[in-house]
């Protein structure tokens, strides 16, 4: 074990951790269908075009706070995504013929690398921004003092963290350090914009659009970085169609350019609104916000049931593009502004 540990301790350690995933789909087995359930309906692409326009209605500070959180955090977590291969457990023990006894389930088939947990990102921070503005008036109706009032909202992640990542391990999706990086990652991202909030939401449009554009930039030189190392930037595409129970539960839309294409024309959206200080403040009553977010979300339903995926990857990931860039600028600018 410890000579294997020096030659290739990652490799180790996937062969550990195959123990710890067979443990959980053993232990956890009684609540399998909430574990299913979790993965299946908080997915980023859910809680972007479902959860946060529902939220929406009901407030809208909360709303504006998560689309331009996720907007930040998706990106990040899409371009770690696409520049480390990290393996995941369904593959990885077919890959290298480990011989223990791993299941695959139905959501277990995922297209992109393993690190970050794109699920583990979005959900974390969307507990944490609901948890950041319910909170203080718990606090407050209950009279407890304010300095438990951050530690609470980091515990709210960490719980609610703790419960993706044993869905994400019991589907074989992701090993367990991966989640484990994921929430150190997502805790210290989240803390960071905190800290700097006040100055994010007052940039200036012309200066957010050049780094922007320097972040979009970095997919195209890692892809090219790939190449020149003889490396396939699709991997995890390959492996996935390799290995999956079923490869009809492969779907184009969760492929690594699509996600990123996905990924940066929301954070596109976020950008084109700034400054975003303004359409914080919920003044704006429900029965108007109810009809538009209604009208808003069918457009977007019609608009994602007509991605073309029969012109090739050009106009498809185009699309995709341009529909997130849309939907995150109506909710940060136009719904706010209509609703005033
Ligand atoms: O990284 P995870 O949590 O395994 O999720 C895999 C994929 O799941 C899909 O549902 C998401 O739309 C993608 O964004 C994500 O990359």
């Amino acid at each position: 074990m410890l000579e294997s540990l020096l030659v290739n301790p990652l490799a180790t350690l996937y062969h550990e951790e195959l123990f710890l995933i067979q443990w959980v789909q053993n232990f956890f087995a009684p609540v399998a269908p909430l574990l299913l359930l979790l993965s299946e309906h908080l997915t980023p692409a859910k809680l972007l075009d479902i959860y946060i326009p529902v939220i929406g209605v009901f407030n809208q500070q909360l709303m504006v706070l998560l689309v331009s959180a996720l907007g930040v955090m998706n990106v990040f977590s899409s371009l770690i995504k696409w520049s480390a291969p990290a393996n995941r457990p369904y593959w990885w023990l077919r890959e290298y013929n480990d011989t223990t006894a791993v299941q695959q389930y139905h959501g277990t088939c995922q297209t992109t690398a393993a690190f970050p947990s794109s699920h583990l990102v979005s959900f974390s921070t969307t507990l944490y921004l609901i948890a950041l503005v319910f909170l203080p008036a718990c606090w407050q109706r209950l009279k407890l003092p304010n300095r438990y009032l951050s530690t609470s909202c980091i515990l709210t992640v960490i719980l609610g963290g703790t419960a993706m990542s044993i869905s994400r391990i019991y589907l074989a999706a992701q090993f367990p350090h991966q989640c484990l990086l994921t929430c150190f990652f997502t805790i210290f991202t989240l803390h960071t914009l905190r800290k700097y909030s006040k100055s994010l939401y007052n940039l200036r449009r012309f200066k957010a659009i050049p780094i922007l554009g320097c972040l979009s930039i970095s997919p195209v030189l890692i892809y090219f970085g790939m190449l020149r190392i003889d490396m396939d930037p699709h991997w995890s595409v390959r492996m996935a169609f390799k290995w999956c129970m079923d490869p009809t539960q492969m779907r184009h839309e969760d492929s690594s350019i699509f996600v990123l294409a996905r990924d940066f024309g929301y954070l596109t959206g976020v950008v084109l609104s700034l400054p975003i200080y303004e359409s914080l403040e919920n003044k704006t009553v429900i029965t108007k916000r109810l009809p538009l977010l209604l009208v808003l979300e069918m457009l977007n339903y019609y608009a994602r049931l007509e991605t073309p995926k029969t012109y090739g990857r050009v106009a498809f990931v185009a699309y995709e593009f341009a529909r997130n860039a849309m939907h995150s600028f109506t909710l940060l600018k136009i719904v706010p502004k209509l609703t005033a």
